[in-house]
């Protein structure tokens, strides 16, 4: 890996302003999903250094939470200039562990960096009220103050802007946080942790620690100096986490499990249809949370959309993140390929029609072959679970009724995303989807600016957006009285 700046390849965890090795010297490996290579280890940490990590973060506290808003703004602000700045590096060390196309990766070091920038400025508008008092001695008034120490938890699929979409309104907000990264890819939070020090963030404010997820989750859930918990992964680890943060009460953000719907009506562009359609379901080869992962067709136009869609799958390049052109890299690792190739067996054995792809790349590793299967039916696994690859299972409906209705079928409810030029119907439809987000006439909506999340099991919160640092805060009520 040809780095401008090879010090952004860190193998050690960073605690209070330390670079650290494991307390037992255990480490952990880290390869190349593209070509197995060895990239690298990391520290193999546990219960004792995320101890250290979460009092390193409580005794940074209060001077943290001293600085003026402007003071806390300037630092982000110099952080975001630093990531920017080497945008080129970490984009290369995420397509190197991670996989995606560099341009996804570049896309994303960009995307993860404007949460900084966002959120240097939302420090400067967390504002209180002043209340009209029912008493003539006394005034209300309401306060927002920094919650506290906080932990994340982040995931393989995007390791940068996960990060950035939690530290950035933790230390806005005048929170401390202490971070566990995917261990699939740490090279991008720790070189984000070496930007952070160069960037002036005080030791302690920003600590990452790497190793154990049961171990440090466990440690970050039970810890009662840990005030606010976010998490962003599975709904299966976020029901685990949700149940060891309830002894102590703490604040959760889950970013969870999505199963994004995909409708196309009878009345859509369909040559725009199918752009957004391959936006959002092939972004990081399906990798993604917002992925579209049901395809529903109203029956006019299914065969039309079916082999226009296919023909631009046939166009998707298959290769190496860092090879020039190449839109499609590898999935994380071989168990992720198992899932997808477990969901095209079974959609095949239940009537499915193969359009395209269907099996594991000729270039070995965890690549696979981008996938289209038509005529697919609700009895298959692809109607419920997140495949969480390249598989786009075309489903049939006739009726806006029916659309709405299997859109809402699963237990999840992050994104949704539907075409149509009927503003009747784009108002009937938005309203009726039981999704946190929803794009119309778009595959690709995720941004600062907009609140992230989604309802039922897909999550809890907002991410971004002004509404995101009100998860980093608590309200206080003063009564002044004696007037
Ligand atoms: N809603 C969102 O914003 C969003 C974003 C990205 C990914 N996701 C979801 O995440 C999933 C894929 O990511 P993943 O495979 O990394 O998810 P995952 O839940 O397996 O892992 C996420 C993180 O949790 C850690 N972890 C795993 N088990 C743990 C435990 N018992 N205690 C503490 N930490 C534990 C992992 O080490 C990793 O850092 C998909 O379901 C995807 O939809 C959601
Ligand atoms: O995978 C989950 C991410 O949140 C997707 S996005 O980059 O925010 O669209």
């Amino acid at each position: 890996m040809q780095l401008k700046d090879p010090t952004l390849l860190r193998q050690q965890a960073y605690i209070d302003g330390a670079w650290l090795d494991a307390d037992n010297g255990e480490t952990h490996p880290v390869t190349n999903p593209a070509t197995g290579e060895h990239l690298g280890t990391i520290p193999m940490m546990g219960t004792a250094e995320t101890r250290r990590a979460i009092e390193a973060a409580n005794a940074a506290w209060p001077a943290w939470r001293k600085k003026t808003a402007k003071e806390r703004a300037a630092v982000l602000r110099a952080w975001y200039d630093l990531i920017m700045a080497n945008a080129d590096d970490l984009a290369l060390l995420m397509t190197t562990e991670q996989g995606k196309p560099l341009a996804e990766a570049k896309g994303e070091v960009v995307f993860g960096a404007s949460f900084i920038e966002w959120f240097a400025e939302e420090a400067k508008r967390v504002h209180g009220d002043t209340l009209a008092s029912p008493w003539p001695d006394r005034r209300l008034i309401v306060t927002k103050e920094p919650i506290g120490v906080c932990a994340a938890i982040t995931p393989w699929n995007f390791p940068l802007a996960m990060i950035t979409r939690k530290v950035g309104p933790a230390l806005a907000a005048g929170c401390p946080m202490v971070l566990k990264p995917a261990e699939s890819t740490p090279f991008s939070a720790l070189a984000l942790a070496a930007l952070a020090e160069r960037a002036g963030v005080p030791k302690g404010v920003f600590s990452v620690v790497t190793g154990s997820p049961k171990e440090i989750g466990a440690e970050m859930c039970a810890n009662p100096i840990v005030r606010k918990l976010t998490f962003t992964g599975s709904t299966a680890v976020g029901r685990i986490l949700m149940q060891q943060c309830a002894p102590t009460i703490k604040k959760l953000s889950l970013e969870l499990g999505g199963n994004a719907p995909f409708i196309v009506f009878d009345d859509a562009d369909l040559d725009a249809a199918v752009e957004g359609a391959i936006a959002s379901k092939y972004r990081n080869a399906g990798q993604t949370c917002v992925c579209a992962n049901r395809i529903y067709v109203q029956d006019g136009v299914y065969e039309a959309f079916a082999e226009k869609f296919t023909a631009a799958v046939n166009k998707l390049k298959v290769g190496n993140g860092v090879e020039q052109g190449v839109t499609q890299g590898p999935l994380i690792d071989d168990k992720a390929v198992q899932k997808v190739e477990q969901h095209v067996a079974d959609a095949l054995a239940k009537g499915g029609r193969l359009l395209t792809g269907g099996h594991r790349h000729a270039l070995g590793h965890s690549f696979f072959e981008p996938t289209v299967i038509a005529d697919v039916n609700n009895d298959m696994i692809v109607a419920t679970e997140e495949t969480f690859g390249p598989l786009a299972p075309l489903f049939r409906f006739k009726t806006d009724d029916e659309a709405i209705a299997l859109a809402n079928s699963t237990e999840f409810g992050l994104a949704a995303y539907f075409y149509s030029r009927d503003i009747g119907r784009i108002w009937r439809v938005s309203e009726g989807l039981e999704s946190g987000m929803v794009g119309v006439n778009t595959g690709l909506i995720s941004n600062e600016i907009a609140p992230f999340g989604g309802v039922k099991q897909s999550g809890l919160g907002r991410e971004g957006s002004k509404y995101g640092i009100d998860d980093y805060l608590v309200i206080k009520y003063v009564c002044l009285g004696g007037i």
